[in-house]
């Protein structure tokens, strides 16, 4: 595995005030990160952040192998049905580990594995036009949830069965994979009740801290992802991120990098991978980012309402979009980019003959130009005194992604602890799923449906 972090461009050296962190700055969170090393670890002890060990896993990795291989030839679409926690963390490992048309491709060019498809939303067209191409003998759908009863996945779910039941009969329990909690909620109860084939989510692990469990690896695993190694990634940097010191560890040094800017005022934190294959670990990491560590409340009860804002760009592409704004708006971004050192392929530009103005280009390869973009643009947000660092990846692999995935987690949860919030909890999405159940007339909710319509209805309504 390697990954590094550069980070000169976030310091005063670099980009000089007001935006920059003075070396005296970071040195005076070493105690306090002292603090929050030791109250992790000792909650990791307890077994209250089982996150911390699941690349050590042999049992759960043997298993999804197993099962994998196993459900990988019993169809040709392997469909997830989850959202959020339940579905980002796959989205992007699987762009990241898979051919970038894996699921355009001949099925001997895919390893002979199933396309994946994830559905996490609940938009009728794209939800009715999966279906429409879909073969219920040829599919498994995977219904992921770790509290088995988000509305979303729930009506996925219905009509999913429905669907598959009413071409193969009996036989749709075949054809229904769920996973979620060992032991409580309703998708656990239908597992049981059915007796479909199931895997848990352990108990402790939030949706967006899941992906190296069951809820990624078995699809990941179906796919044709080598889970091994992505595990083997992340137990490496299990080393580099449980380090006590803030400058040994990256995970906390990029955390405290982050909480730092925050501090100065660059409440958006923007990731911007120069790669295709990592575009939606930006998306897995706003959620993370984002449900993590934007909250109302501290946790000495105080009302703080922090949170930076994760923003999500994709080099080269957002820079003819988005970085006149990072460069010339206004002072309250960080960006930090992950760049590649070998993207496992090249091209290189041929000669074009009658094009003079192309000549300087001949005989150079896209690599050069695509990494010469990205440190272009480092430099210029420097030049500019916007603060910006670097994750570089030597490749797109298992193992680096695998270490990646377990840097962001670790990095939020010790940001958390510098924000003084609970990184682990969501309040503030509850009370729009309330409403919505109240406008599903669910029962329980008759009052929800008329607050919503006091809010509604308490003003006047302008619309154009
Ligand atoms: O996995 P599930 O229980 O279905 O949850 C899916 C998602 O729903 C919620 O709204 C939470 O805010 C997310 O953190 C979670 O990942």
């Amino acid at each position: 595995m390697s990954i590094r972090l550069d980070y000169t461009n976030m310091l005063a050296d670099a980009i000089g005030e007001p935006c920059g962190i003075s070396p005296n700055e970071l040195d005076a969170l070493r105690k306090p990160a002292q603090a929050i090393h030791q109250d992790l670890m000792q909650r990791r002890e307890q077994g209250l952040l089982p996150f911390y060990d699941l690349p050590f896993d042999r049992v759960v990795l043997e298993s999804v192998k197993q099962l994998g291989d196993q459900l990988a030839g019993r169809c040709s679409h392997f469909v997830v049905l989850g959202i959020g926690g339940s579905a980002l963390g796959t989205l992007a490992l699987f762009r990241a580990l898979r051919p970038l048309y894996h699921n355009l491709l001949p099925a001997v060019e895919r390893d002979g594995r199933p396309r994946l498809l994830i559905l996490d939303n609940v938009d009728p067209a794209g939800f009715g036009e999966a279906l429409d191409l879909l073969t219920p003998d040829e599919t498994i759908f995977c219904v992921i949830s770790k509290s088995g009863s988000t509305v979303e996945t729930s009506c996925q779910l219905m009509i999913a069965r429905h669907w598959l039941e009413t071409a193969l009969g009996d036989r749709w329990r075949d054809h229904l994979v769920v996973i979620t909690d060992p032991e409580s909620g309703s998708l656990r109860e239908l597992a049981e009740r059915e007796q479909l084939t199931s895997c848990a989510i352990p108990s402790g692990v939030g949706g967006r801290f899941s992906v190296l469990t069951p809820v990624g690896l078995l699809p990941l695993a179906v796919a044709g992802v080598d889970i091994d190694a992505l595990l083997a990634g992340a137990a490496e940097m299990e080393e580099r991120a449980t380090r006590s010191d803030l400058l040994e560890n990256p995970a906390y040094l990029n955390a405290a990098l982050q909480v730092l800017s925050y501090r100065k005022g660059q409440h958006i934190s923007v990731l911007m991978p120069y790669s295709d294959r990592l575009r939606d670990i930006a998306d897995w990491y706003r959620q993370l980012w984002a449900e993590s560590l934007g909250k109302r409340t501290a946790l000495d009860g105080s009302r703080v309402h922090v949170g930076p804002t994760p923003v999500k760009a994709l080099g080269t592409t957002d820079q003819h979009s988005q970085v006149q704004l990072y460069m010339e708006g206004p002072f309250d971004k960080v960006v930090t980019f992950l760049a590649v050192e070998d993207y496992g392929r090249d091209l290189v530009f041929p000669a074009f003959p009658g094009a003079g103005h192309l000549d300087y280009l001949s005989g150079r390869s896209m690599t050069e130009l695509i990494q010469a973009e990205q440190q272009a643009t480092a430099a210029a947000l420097t030049s500019n005194g916007r603060p910006n660092c670097t994750l570089t990846l030597d490749r797109v692999s298992p193992q680096n992604v695998g270490g990646l995935v377990y840097l962001f987690e670790v990095q939020t949860l010790f940001a958390g602890g510098l924000f003084g919030v609970d990184p682990l909890d969501q309040p503030g999405v509850e009370e729009g799923k309330k409403y919505t159940y109240g406008l599903m007339d669910r029962p329980g909710f008759e009052d929800m449906k008329q607050r919503f319509e006091s809010i509604v209805g308490g003003v006047t309504r302008r619309q154009l």
